[in-house]
């Protein structure tokens, strides 16, 4: 079935979000202007490297950076509600309601000292006000059996009596509990996982789309993860989004040197006896305001001072929503000669 099928209307949308940390100097720009529109049961992949954001802009969607961090955004809403209009008990039900999120390390998403059972039970009265307590654990074991786990007999147990496949499971469980739920946020959910037990895990996010109409961002720095679930990517380097594409798109033709640099890392399998690519530089500093484009000093298709002198902008270079942000783009030149 195409993706064109699984998509519906617009239920996250995120305009010109910037985060910023306090550091000991200058403040910390950790997200810079990114813009994202998911649609009903789309699967976007957020990718880049350590330290790019990518967390970040997660958090800040869900409303979990703490003071003294800033988050600020032209527009964030789910399903056309503005979030920043809500009252702090309608923010509540909304999220863990119609807005959830998976991280990387399931263990520390419990709290060791509850069982499973009461977990499940605190979820369950708060964003299913419809179920009487005696229904709950009907409830939970049915919860848990859409994702392959049989409860029975289990829901006394604490989280460490769990492996860590099945704790990934659970807490997508316990994150689907809401029967509103329109978007599931997924940090690196597979990354501390063996790759049978990813395989089951990308398996059950894909599930859950076609069964209940989800959309999943997907935070991963593994191209292969995003090969194998997105229908679309968003490529963030240094706070920002560089590229976005179709996943087919990407693969076939990255646009952005970044994108084609990193593609270019990715060890061959079966290996082809050619030395691995590596990146050379690191993530640059994501303090003040950057002067040229970010990616200028490890980019392997610099331009010379325009690059250096000018921070590029995402503008779209082609039919069906893709983007890029960089000077060896003719939409680039078109835009600067307009603003010149
Ligand atoms: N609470 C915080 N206070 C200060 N700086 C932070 C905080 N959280 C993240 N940062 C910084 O913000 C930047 C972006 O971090 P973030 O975790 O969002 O990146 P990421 O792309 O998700 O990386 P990773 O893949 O390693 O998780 C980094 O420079 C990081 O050090």
């Amino acid at each position: 079935m195409s993706t064109a099928e699984w998509t519906g209307p617009t239920v996250l949308d995120v305009s010109r979000l910037r985060t910023v940390y306090p550091a000991s100097g200058e403040p910390l720009h950790a997200v810079r202007d990114v813009s994202l529109q998911i649609r009903a049961g789309e699967i976007v992949g957020l990718v880049g490297e350590s330290g790019s954001g990518k967390s970040t802009v997660l958090k800040s969607v869900l409303g979990l950076i703490r003071p003294p961090g800033r988050v600020s955004a032209e527009r964030l809403a789910l399903d056309g509600r503005e979030l920043a209009e809500m009252s702090a008990a309608e923010l509540r039900r909304i999220r863990g309601g119609q807005i959830s999120m998976i991280f990387q390390d399931p263990i520390n998403s419990f709290n060791p000292a509850w069982s499973i059972g009461d977990q499940f039970k605190r979820v369950l009265r708060l964003h299913r006000p419809d179920l009487s307590p005696r229904q709950h654990e009907d409830e939970i074991l049915r919860l848990l059996r859409a994702v392959g786990i049989d409860g029975r007999g289990k829901l006394s147990a604490y989280p460490f009596q769990f492996s860590q496949g099945q704790l990934q499971r659970i807490m997508i469980a316990v994150a689907c509990a809401s029967r509103d739920l329109k978007v599931l946020l997924a940090d690196e959910p597979t990354t501390s996982l063996d790759v049978t037990i990813e395989a089951q895990v990308l398996e059950l996010l894909r599930e859950l789309r076609r069964q209940r109409g989800l959309a999943l961002v997907l935070v991963t720095h593994d191209l292969s993860v995003v090969a194998e679930l997105c229908d679309r990517v968003m490529v963030m380097y240094a706070g920002q989004i560089v590229e976005e594409a179709s996943v087919d798109g990407l693969f076939a033709t990255p646009q952005h040197p970044y994108t084609q640099q990193l593609l270019r890392s990715i060890p061959a399998f079966p290996h082809d006896g050619k030395r691995l690519y590596t990146m050379r530089g690191g993530v640059p500093k994501l303090t003040g305001e950057p002067v040229g484009c970010p990616f200028a000093p490890r980019c392997d298709s610099h331009l010379g001072r325009v690059c250096d002198d000018s921070p590029p902008r995402l503008l779209p270079v082609a039919d069906g929503g893709r983007q890029v942000a960089c000077h060896r783009h003719p939409a680039q030149s078109t835009e600067e000669a307009i603003s010149r």
